[in-house]
Formats: C-alpha cells, structure tokens, sequence
C-alpha cells in the first residue's frame, strides 16, 4: 500500500513591489473581486493534498492580517526577508520543524495570482511520476532569440529549442531545497529561483510545461493583462 506524499506550499510574499510603484505592496491591490493575495491562496488551497501553506511577510506589512484569508487553519505566516530567496527559506525552515527531509515543499511567487490548479497538480504528478530531484512549472521561449552585446547590437541567435521561461510553483524535497538555499547564500548568491539553488549544487530540475498565463505581476501593465486572463479562465 502506497502513502500519500506529504506536500507543503511556501508562499514568498514579502515583497515591497518597486518596479510595479503603487502605494502599497502589489499583492494589495484589486484584482478579479478580490485582492491578488488572495487568488493567489484561493488557487493552492484548492489543490489536493497540499497540508499547509507558509506565507513569508514583510516586518512592515500591515495589510496581510487583516485578509480573512489570514485566519484560515491551513495558512501560517513567517516573517520575510531582504530578498525573494531569504524569504523563502524563512518558510522552509519553519517547515523543517513540521515536516521531514523527504517531504515535498512548493514554492510559489503571491505575484502569480492566475496559476490553474490543474498545472500544480500536473507538477506534482510528473515530478513524482519520474521521481525526479524536483521541478518548476515553465514555458517553452516562442520568438526568435537573440544575444545582444552592450549597445544591443545582435551578436549571435540562440537555439530556442532549449530555452524555457520559468514560472512558479518549483516543487523540490524539503530537505534538499533547504540545504541547496543554504549554501547560495553562504556564498553570498542572490538566486532568483528555487531551481537555481537546485542547479548551483549539481542538481538538474524537471521542466513541466504549464499555461502561459500564470504570468507574474511586476509592471503596472500585467495587472489588468492577469484580470483579463482570470475573467476568461472562469467565463462559462
Ligand atoms: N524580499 C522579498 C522580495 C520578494 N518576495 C516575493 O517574491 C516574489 C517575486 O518577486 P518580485 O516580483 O520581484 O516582487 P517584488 O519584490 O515585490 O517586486 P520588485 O522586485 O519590483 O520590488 C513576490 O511574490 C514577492 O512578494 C519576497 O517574498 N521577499
Ligand atoms: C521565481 C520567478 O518568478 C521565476 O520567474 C522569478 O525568478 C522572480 O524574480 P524576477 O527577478 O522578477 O524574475
């Protein structure tokens, strides 16, 4: 008889949202009736055998508590730190008295409020299915690539066959993805992306090929680009 695998979600939220500019953190702001925080969380608490979700917040973020969404049981919150890759190892380590090594732990930006629930459970089904260290959610490159050289000057076409956008969740072992998180920053490495850390220390992470409009929200223009992609996931 097989067990179920025991499936944690860390949350990094703690981010200020320079590039976007509004007047507070971009996780705040209007989107589909509610806040985008809270689709983003709506989205994972639907997903099956996800036993709980760590949200890492900024020591100055005054909103978070006062979402409902706050105060349900399978929502923790952990206090966020200088950067994404701080933060999220904030919510593993809190993790790490929960659970065990082998557990599994996915990652997911709050910024990424249209993810489907039927892509992260894609990621978890091929991740376990091949038994891999881990993997992301991505999107395979469309255009043409080009290599610039300092003034834009095009020096070379890369082979696009081979080149992924990366996207969130990132699914890895809770013990693995701690330690490779560890040792990026004892080496003083800002990694932008769980896979990254994964890579660093020899690992070669899984790419699950999900929808492409579980964009992230950086600019002011996604914003109403995510709405549209929310209407038209829920029209009937
Ligand atoms: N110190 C930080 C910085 C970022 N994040 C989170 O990491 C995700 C991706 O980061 P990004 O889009 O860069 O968000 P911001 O840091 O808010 O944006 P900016 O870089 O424009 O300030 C977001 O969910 C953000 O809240 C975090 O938890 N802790
Ligand atoms: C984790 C991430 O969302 C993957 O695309 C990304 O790395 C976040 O940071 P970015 O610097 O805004 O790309």
């Amino acid at each position: 008889m097989s067990t179920s695998p025991v499936i944690w979600c860390v949350v990094p939220a703690a981010g200020v949202g320079k590039r976007f500019g509004a007047s507070k953190p971009k996780q705040y702001l209007p989107f589909h009736g509610m806040t985008v925080f809270e689709s983003t969380l709506q989205r994972l608490l639907e997903v099956q055998g996800i036993q709980q979700v760590v949200v890492a917040i900024s020591t100055e973020d005054a909103f978070f508590k006062k979402l409902p969404v706050a105060r349900n049981c399978k929502v923790k919150s952990v206090i966020g730190g200088a950067e994404r890759c701080h933060s999220v190892l904030n919510g593993l380590r809190y993790l790490s008295n929960l659970g065990s090594d082998q557990d599994w732990v996915l990652v997911h930006d709050v910024a990424r409020p249209c993810v489907r629930a039927a892509d992260i459970q894609k990621l978890i089904e091929q991740v376990i299915q091949f038994d891999s260290v881990g993997g992301i959610l991505g999107n395979p490159v469309r255009d043409t690539m080009k290599r610039a050289n300092r003034v834009n000057e095009i020096v070379d076409t890369v082979d696009r066959n081979q080149l992924w956008h990366a996207l969130t969740p990132q699914m890895f072992r809770l013990g693995a993805l701690t330690s490779a998180l560890t040792s990026a920053l004892a080496d003083d490495v800002v990694v932008t992306d769980e896979a990254q850390a994964m890579e660093r220390v020899g690992y070669h992470p899984l790419l699950v090929e999900g929808h492409n409009d579980n964009i992230k929200i950086t600019h002011p223009q996604d914003l109403p680009l995510a709405e549209l992609f929310a209407q038209q996931q829920t029209a009937p």
